[in-house]
């Protein structure tokens, strides 16, 4: 749906239609990202990526009703002098691309940092240059570890929240040792964060900066041997979801300690559309965004999409739903991992007075119902192939 009224912002100032340089664009956020601004604004979008299966929806047929407001650019922006004039033709450049799956970051440590700072370099480059506005995704991860898990187990200032709250002013970046690998990522974003910034208070780049807590829900990642490769290991909602799929064990690293916080995609994309369209709310600032209510560890994350995926697809679940497997088997040397992410919403909920509304339970439900209805055929079909032979 389309709408025919005309917009205001949080201050009620009318909003003009934007052209929105989204880099990124077919990855699981940009897709949503897409979805909302065609579907409610009258915003063109121009959409690079070197990917576009997940928004080949949005691009096809030519006469849906938004096919003029948005353009599809087969970019690989590490080396493609198009980059350029494509963000000087717009308002405002999103800028989404990155390598941001943990098995890459200590198996592939030189691509993540090339893909999170170096390549990022141009973008900040070219609206400094062409006085655009950016907005750029970074990440939960900047933060790295809490202060709290410094302190002895049982330490009582470990239940007090100054100790593992993560506030954008004030928390400090705490990373792990060289060695350890997983923190390329995390160490990578922060460095763009830094020159982003500079770019601000020293040539009055205007920007936002979005660090997403554990944005989950349709389109997230790809299932192994069905969109994406056999051996690949995606995200934690992409690896339990084919582990349930297949009816295997959900398998627990470390034992599933580690504690997230979730929020719904289709929440977090509203904070985004605010930060679109209210710029003197925006710029200059850091957000949290992520759900604080949706704190669980990642065992009781499987416990509970295992119970979940039982009810969606009417199928009991197996014997022994999970397996404790270590680090180093599951992603090898160098990784390491956050103990614990809870972010502070004072920040966002000031400028642009968001909050998430969706709880764990719903938001796994409406994603399961989809990953069942999209993969559970075709998990069937390649189970059932070998057997065939
Ligand atoms: N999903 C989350 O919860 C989450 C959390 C923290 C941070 N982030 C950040 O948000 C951004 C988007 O995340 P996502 O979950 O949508 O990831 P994604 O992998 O689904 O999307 C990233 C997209 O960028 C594209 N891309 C990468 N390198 C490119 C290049 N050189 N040229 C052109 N396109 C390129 C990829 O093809 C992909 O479609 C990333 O910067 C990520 O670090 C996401
Ligand atoms: O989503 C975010 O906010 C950020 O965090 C993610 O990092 P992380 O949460 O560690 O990545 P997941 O793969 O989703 O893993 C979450 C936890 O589940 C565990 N896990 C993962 C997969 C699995 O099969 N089993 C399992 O126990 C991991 O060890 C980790 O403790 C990614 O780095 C980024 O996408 C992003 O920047």
């Amino acid at each position: 749906m389309t709408s025919s009224t005309a917009r205001v912002d949080l201050d009620g100032n009318p909003v003009k239609p934007l052209t929105i340089c989204m880099i990124g664009a077919g990855g699981f956020i940009g897709s949503h990202l897409c979805e909302k601004l065609l579907s409610e604004t009258q915003h063109t979008v121009l959409a690079v990526d070197v990917y576009n299966d997940k928004i080949k929806h949005l691009l096809e047929p030519d006469s849906l009703p938004w096919a003029g407001r948005i353009q599809f650019h087969r970019i690989n922006i590490k080396n493609d002098s198009r980059l350029e004039g494509l963000i000087k033709c717009s308002d405002l450049t999103v800028n989404l691309a990155a390598i941001c799956t943990p098995a890459d970051y200590n198996t592939r440590p030189l691509d993540t940092i090339y893909s999170n700072f170096i390549d990022a370099l141009p973008v900040v480059k070219y609206c400094s240059e062409n006085n655009k506005r950016l907005i750029h995704f970074s990440t939960c991860e900047v933060y790295g570890k809490t202060i709290g898990s410094f302190l002895p187990q049982d330490s009582p200032l470990r239940q007090d929240p100054a100790y593992y709250i993560l506030k954008e002013d004030t928390s400090p970046c705490i990373f792990g040792s060289i060695e350890k690998q997983r923190w390329s990522y995390a160490c990578a974003k922060q460095l763009i964060e830094r020159l982003i910034y500079a770019e601000g208070a020293e040539n009055g780049l205007e920007f936002t900066i979005v660090r997403p807590f554990n944005w989950i829900g349709p389109r997230m990642d790809f299932i192994p041997g069905i969109d994406g490769p056999s051996e690949g290991v995606p995200r934690v909602l992409a690896c339990f979801s084919n582990n349930l799929l297949r009816r295997e064990p959900l398998k627990l690293v470390d034992g599933g300690q580690s504690q997230r916080t979730f929020v719904y995609i289709k929440d977090a994309i509203e904070a985004v559309h605010l930060m679109i369209e209210n710029p003197a709310r925006a710029n200059g600032h850091i957000f949290n965004v992520g759900n604080p209510n949706n704190e669980v560890t990642v065992r009781q994350l499987a416990e509970m999409m295992t119970k979940v995926y039982a009810k969606v697809s009417g199928e009991d679940s197996i014997e022994t739903p999970t397996i404790d497997v270590s680090s180093k088997e599951f992603y090898g040397e160098g990784y390491d991992d956050s103990d614990k992410r809870i972010p502070d919403m004072t920040i966002i909920n000031k400028q642009l007075g968001w909050d998430p509304k969706t709880s764990l339970w719903d938001l796994l439900e409406s994603t399961l119902t989809y990953q069942h209805r999209t993969y559970a055929e075709a998990v069937r079909q390649s189970i059932a192939k070998p057997l065939a032979n």
